[in-house]
């Protein structure tokens, strides 16, 4: 399966970004799949402007309920009505800033598959628990809670301490965790879990992306901060192994 490059902008970008960046990646020959997660207000834009590339538009959030009286929030059908087809749930900023629990990020799963959205439903270890040797522990708990039953879209493995901060675990690390990871997920989803994506998220750039790409169980990046230039996620796609 051909791995998933993903990129989120998180609270980044404006319109004016949007043509520059969306020509950059068209140009592109790619042999992975690429997503664009920008803010809400960019999707429609990356949207109109990735059609008919292949290159799929995201949300980096979502509520669980379709409607309703939650002012700031969005809905999935809202988000795929502007053109997504992926949706963040699950990110440690949200379960950080807006103390999202896994049984919320479960709920959020289950509306962005309702919205026919596939949720990419990330988990990880803080540095405390890493250092206490809770790592594996902490990550099972979560993909126990925060994955639906019959969840059947893509989870991503993001060490807390290494977003934004230059910081990757060792490849043997990572290696150990993806193993664990699917072993979780065919614990839970029989079948299922043997085919679904495991992403790693966490300083992934140009200069490491080879290397942690190459992982056994490693199906591609959720990346952050390199992914606001063109030429660095594209060249992040371009490290990942063929086939
Ligand atoms: O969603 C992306 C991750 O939080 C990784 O961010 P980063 O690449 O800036 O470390």
């Amino acid at each position: 399966m051909r791995q998933l490059i993903a990129g989120n902008w998180k609270m980044n970008g404006r319109l004016a970004d949007v043509a520059g960046y969306a020509q950059a990646v068209r140009a592109a020959t790619l042999h992975t799949r690429l997503l664009i997660c920008p803010p809400f207000t960019l999707i429609d834009r990356f949207a109109t402007a990735l059609a008919g590339s292949g290159i799929t538009v995201g949300g980096q959030d979502c509520h669980a309920n379709p409607h309703g009286a939650h002012t700031g929030d969005i809905s999935a059908s809202a988000l795929a009505e502007a053109g997504a087809s992926y949706v963040i749930v699950g990110h440690s900023e949200r379960r950080l800033d807006h103390g999202e629990t896994n049984a919320i990020v479960a709920g959020k799963a289950v509306a962005a598959t309702a919205a026919g959205l596939t949720p990419i439903v990330c988990v990880g270890e803080t540095e405390e628990q890493r250092d206490a040797g809770e790592a594996e522990n902490v990550v099972r708990q979560q993909l126990a809670h925060s994955l639906p039953a019959g969840f059947a879209g893509v989870v991503a493995y993001e060490p807390v301490w290494a977003i934004g901060t230059g910081r990757t675990p060792t490849e043997d690390d990572v290696a150990a965790m993806h193993a664990a990871i699917r072993a979780a997920l065919v614990e839970k989803l029989g079948e299922t879990g043997k085919g679904l994506l495991i992403l790693y998220g966490g300083s992934v750039k140009p200069s490491n992306a080879a290397s942690l790409l190459a992982l056994p169980e490693v199906g591609g990046a959720l990346v952050g901060g390199a992914s606001l230039k063109a030429e660095d996620l594209l060249a992040i796609a371009g490290a990942a192994p063929r086939g």
